[in-house]
């Protein structure tokens, strides 16, 4: 991202924003409610252009919206909710791509899709509905379906997992399993990784750097070491989560 703004109207949410994601680095976004932490996947996900400056992906300017892009770049998404679709078996969802540009024949989707709930620590489930699943594997489930690779892809390209708030409202244990899964996935997908999280333990196990966002600007970027011990004042109030600090809390 160069110089990149995103306005609504009057209000600036993003103000002229510099950042740079190094290939296979998994990146933190933290800041309160309402900074434009979902703003910053919106981008990457090409859902939302910027109102100026640039954004690139694997250096090529997007300039489009992600739908009338001919080529999109390898962005994967997993959402808060798993957004599951309810009338599909998890095989149907997991392997919802393969069925849909149907290059592969039947036994190679199943073997990958197979292969996908291995590697999240899911098997024989693949003929459940959705529904028949705990919240938590339909997570599971939603991480397996960002591991599909799509062979008919052009060019072999670095994917980009985005994860929006992927441990929100999960017990501490649920928590730990996706925390080591948003890892594992990224690994496993050879992949560069950008999670939104409010949740501490999430951003101490997934990430690699943080950055912090606040009235518009990265205010602070670090390492998770740095993170955990660093006396910046943005930091120290969000990870004490104090009303005292340099961040006013948004309109409740
Ligand atoms: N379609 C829209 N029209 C007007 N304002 C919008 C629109 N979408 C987002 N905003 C505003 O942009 C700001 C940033 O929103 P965003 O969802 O990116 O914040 P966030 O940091 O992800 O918040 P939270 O942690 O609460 O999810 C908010 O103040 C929101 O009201």
């Amino acid at each position: 991202m160069e110089n990149l703004s995103v306005r609504w109207g009057s209000r600036c949410i993003l103000n002229q924003v510099n950042l740079q994601i190094a290939a296979g680095e998994r990146l933190v976004v933290v800041g309160p409610s309402g900074a434009g932490k979902s703003t910053i996947l919106r981008l990457l996900a090409g859902l939302q252009l910027p109102s100026s400056g640039s954004l690139s992906l694997h250096g090529i300017p997007q300039t489009y919206l992600r739908l009338d892009q001919r080529q999109p770049q390898d962005v994967r998404l997993v959402f808060q909710n798993p957004a599951l679709l309810g009338s599909l078996t998890v095989r149907e969802n997991v392997g919802f791509l393969l069925y849909r540009h149907g290059r592969l024949a039947e036994r190679e989707i199943r073997e990958r899709v197979g292969a996908a709930l291995h590697a999240v620590g899911l098997q024989g489930i693949e003929e459940q509905m959705p529904a028949e699943l705990s919240g938590g594997m339909q997570k599971r489930v939603s991480f397996a379906r960002a591991l599909i690779d799509d062979p008919a892809k052009p060019n072999e390209q670095m994917p980009l997992l985005l994860f929006d708030e992927p441990t929100a409202g999960l017990d501490p244990i649920a928590c730990t399993r996706i925390e080591d899964l948003i890892v594992r996935t990224t690994e496993v997908a050879r992949a560069t990784s950008v999670v939104v999280s409010h949740v501490h333990s999430t951003i101490e196990r997934s990430a690699e750097r943080v950055v912090l966002l606040y009235d518009g600007q990265f205010r602070w970027s670090g390492t998770v070491e740095e993170y955990r011990s660093c006396s910046d004042p943005y930091v120290v109030q969000f990870r004490s989560g104090s009303l005292r600090g340099p961040m006013q809390p948004a309109e409740l």
